[in-house]
């Protein structure tokens, strides 16, 4: 087994299938930008949710507004769905493990807030549920996806926001969908506080 080469490969793949997608996504990462802008300058928030590796984006996208991203600015409201282990327990336990984010979302989603639901299949469906519970409740949506988008596809209304990444391989996408959160941190504090 050659490690090196197939350590190489991955490294090729990753930059290929980001340079491939940049112009594809562009355009909706800007868009959801600007939502996410315009709901944290009307005094609302962002909540975000995903599964296993997505649930660690949604923590590092939420640390990096409430805390910072490359320039100092005053703290962002955003919080991950996914790191309170009593709720997620509670949820899971007394209901069903697909309701985990929906109840959230319901709990402490306000009308103007904006979810960033992430799947890279486009199928789970705890980010599902979440989704339909942040449309009752008149949340904007931003949905980070990954080969057609999977049923998240077929949910999203006009107003909301779907960055589908057109690849097959998980781990491909989700490093795409980490590009993309550093390019959504980037956009928002450049909206805020001008080109630098
Ligand atoms: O990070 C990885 C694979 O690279 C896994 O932890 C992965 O996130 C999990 O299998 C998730 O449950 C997949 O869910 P989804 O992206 O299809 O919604
Ligand atoms: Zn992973």
């Amino acid at each position: 087994m050659d490690l090196v080469s197939r350590i190489t490969d991955h490294f090729q793949a990753s930059a290929d299938l980001k340079f491939q997608t940049a112009d594809l996504l562009a355009q909706p990462i800007a868009q959801a930008i600007d939502l996410m802008v315009s709901a944290l300058t009307n005094g609302n928030k962002i909540l975000a949710c995903g599964n296993g590796g997505s649930a660690a984006d949604c923590q590092h996208f939420a640390a990096e507004l409430v805390g910072r991203f490359e320039r100092e600015r005053p703290e962002l409201p955003a919080l991950a769905l996914t790191t309170d282990s009593s709720i997620l327990t509670a949820i899971a336990n007394d209901y069903d493990y697909n309701a985990i984010f929906a109840k959230q979302v319901r709990g402490l989603g306000q009308p103007g807030d904006v979810l960033l639901a992430i799947s890279t299949s486009g199928n789970s469906a705890n980010v599902i549920a979440a989704i339909q519970a942040a449309q009752e409740r008149g949340l904007g949506i931003v949905a980070l996806t990954g080969k057609q988008g999977g049923k998240i596809a077929g949910l999203l209304q006009e107003a909301d926001v779907h960055i589908c990444v057109p690849h097959e391989r998980t781990a491909r996408i989700q490093e795409v969908h980490l590009l993309t959160i550093h390019c959504l941190c980037d956009g928002i504090d450049a909206c805020l506080l001008g080109d630098q």
